[in-house]
């Protein structure tokens, strides 16, 4: 990317989040910099003008409502009149309607090769208001978008709202965006080169102060592993008996549901079914000590508790086929009807929160079973005895929260087929790209030594190579798509036939 272009900074946020008073402090700030101010007005003219404290610094207003495609060319005209001034300015501050999509005003910065190389777009700054933005996020989509489509947010009014409530906050926004960096602030008090002049989709970066942005999220929220002998055993649901003890101990699931924050639901919003899936693990380990490292302390899940590899080899593939199977066609299983192990969604039908499954094993070994819903206690009976899983752990479940906008990334090692890739992203933002918010990429493309770094808004986007990779650098692709309704394993998928 060229070193005259202009970097653009596009602030958004809901009405009252404090895009005026983070404006007021750009430029009354002493940071020395010439930044032009553009003010998308909606509604009443110019009131937010008075507002602004008065500066050296230019100030232009575009009066026709909100910024949708007809009126970009206004944007582009008064971006065009910067351009021409003599002094050049070191960056542009275009602050959307509180009601706005930052969309069209990010791909403004995509549209034409003039736009592309005179002005970049350095990031998109959401300025996020602690108090009011649940109820937003809950039920209006701009809100979701907001927190989507931005580069940094800046959660503001922490004054109003107790440390655990931020905490939450910041776990909800992270779910729908796992790269933006989040900034707490009263009074929008940032350091401005938080929000200034930040390239913004510096992805690299992002790992690195986030390496759990990539952890997936699952569609079950708890599996458990069972050495089982061949025959039918007893897949039991409920609170069970007292003289089989306690052996599968679901009692942590009351510490993990109930005390993080925020709610869970049940996936198929029927308390009287319950979604397990039986895989059988090839290769697990002698020796399994039973619940290692899991749900002692705190919300136990694969961000904090990851599974040990040496002990459960397969894990990791059997936790791919689980997460495919999960979106699969239940079948519906009544009491007393039989399951065996395999790639099915088992849908067990539950007479008040109980039921008696017989379990089929063909042949002895290791066996994983998946629950949708973790609170439900699930225990194996073999001969009348309880089985104990020789391994077990709660996961972080996709459904959590009811946001439909969520981030997918991928990151892996390889180098891609340019042509492939290009043919990818064209189909997939031709088909998916309203859908996709943002997406965002350093990617190592066969046959070059640079990387090439592209950002997308929608269906617009940018791809450059910019700098060689490093000697010591590994050529890693990584690449994040934010966005409604995405498929993870599709995306996956996509992406790894596109490996040279
Ligand atoms: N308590 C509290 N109030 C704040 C904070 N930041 C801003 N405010 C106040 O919130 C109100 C709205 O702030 P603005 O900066 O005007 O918000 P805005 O996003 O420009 O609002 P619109 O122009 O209506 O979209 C003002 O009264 C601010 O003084 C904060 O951190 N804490």
């Amino acid at each position: 990317m060229s070193q005259s272009a202009i970097p653009v900074t596009v602030l958004t946020g809901f009405l009252g989040a404090g895009k005026t008073t983070l404006l007021n402090r750009i430029l009354t700030g002493q940071h020395g910099k010439k930044i032009a101010v553009i003010e998308n007005e909606f509604g009443e003219v110019g009131v937010d003008n008075q507002l602004v404290i008065q500066s050296d610094e230019e100030i232009f207003e575009m009066n026709n409502g909100c910024i949708c495609c007809t009126v970009r060319g206004d944007l582009i005209r008064i971006l065009g009149r910067l351009l021409k001034r003599k002094d050049p300015l070191d960056a542009i501050l275009i602050e959307t309607t509180g009601m706005a999509n930052p969309a069209p005003v990010a791909q403004t910065f995509f549209t034409d090769e003039e736009m592309k190389t005179r002005f970049r777009l350095d990031g998109i700054v959401t300025l996020v208001d602690a108090k009011h933005i649940l109820q937003h996020l809950d039920s209006e989509d701009e809100a979701r978008k907001q927190v989507a489509f931005a580069d940094v947010i800046l959660l503001n009014k922490t004054d109003l709202v107790s440390p655990a409530e931020l905490d939450a906050l910041e776990e909800r926004i992270h779910h729908i965006n796992a790269v933006a960096r989040i900034i707490r602030a009263h009074n929008a008090d940032v350091p401005l080169d938080q929000v200034l002049d930040i390239g913004g989709f510096n992805l690299s970066r992002a790992s690195e102060i986030d390496p759990q942005f990539l952890e997936p999220e699952y569609p079950f929220e708890w599996a458990g592993a069972y050495q089982l002998p061949a025959g039918t055993h007893d897949l039991v649901i409920g609170h069970h008996d007292h003289e089989h003890g306690h052996d599968h101990e679901h009692e942590g699931h009351d510490h993990a549901h109930g005390e993080d924050g925020h709610h869970h639901h049940h996936h198929h919003g029927n308390e009287n079914e319950l979604d397990v899936v039986v895989l059988r693990v090839n290769s697990l380990a002698p020796g399994d000590r039973a619940g290692e490292g899991d749900r002692v302390g705190g919300v136990p899940s694969p961000r904090t508790a990851s599974p040990a590899p040496a002990v459960l080899p397969d894990l990791a593939a059997a936790i791919d086929t689980a997460t495919r199977v999960f979106s699969d066609w239940e079948n519906r299983v009544k009491p007393g009807e039989p399951l065996t192990p395999g790639a099915t969604l088992h849908r067990l039908l539950l007479d008040d929160g109980h039921g008696h499954f017989p379990l089929k094993i063909d042949a002895p070994g290791h066996y994983l079973v998946f629950e949708g819903c973790g609170e439900d206690p699930l225990h194996i009976q073999v001969n009348g005895d309880t089985s104990k899983p020789v391994w077990q752990q709660d996961f972080h479940a996709a459904h959590s929260h009811n946001d439909d906008v969520t981030s997918v990334g991928i990151s892996a090692p390889g180098d891609l087929d340019g042509k492939k890739l290009n043919n990818w992203i064209s189909e997939l933002l031709r088909v998916k790209g309203g859908d996709i918010y943002r997406m965002k990429g350093v990617l190592a493309v066969k046959g070059t030594n640079k990387r090439l770094v592209f950002q997308g808004v929608h269906m617009l986007f940018d791809a450059k190579f910019d700098r060689e990779w490093a000697k010591d650098e590994p050529r890693q692709n990584t690449l994040v798509f934010i966005g409604k309704n995405l498929d993870r394993p599709a995306l996956t998928e996509a992406f790894k036939t596109c490996l040279a």
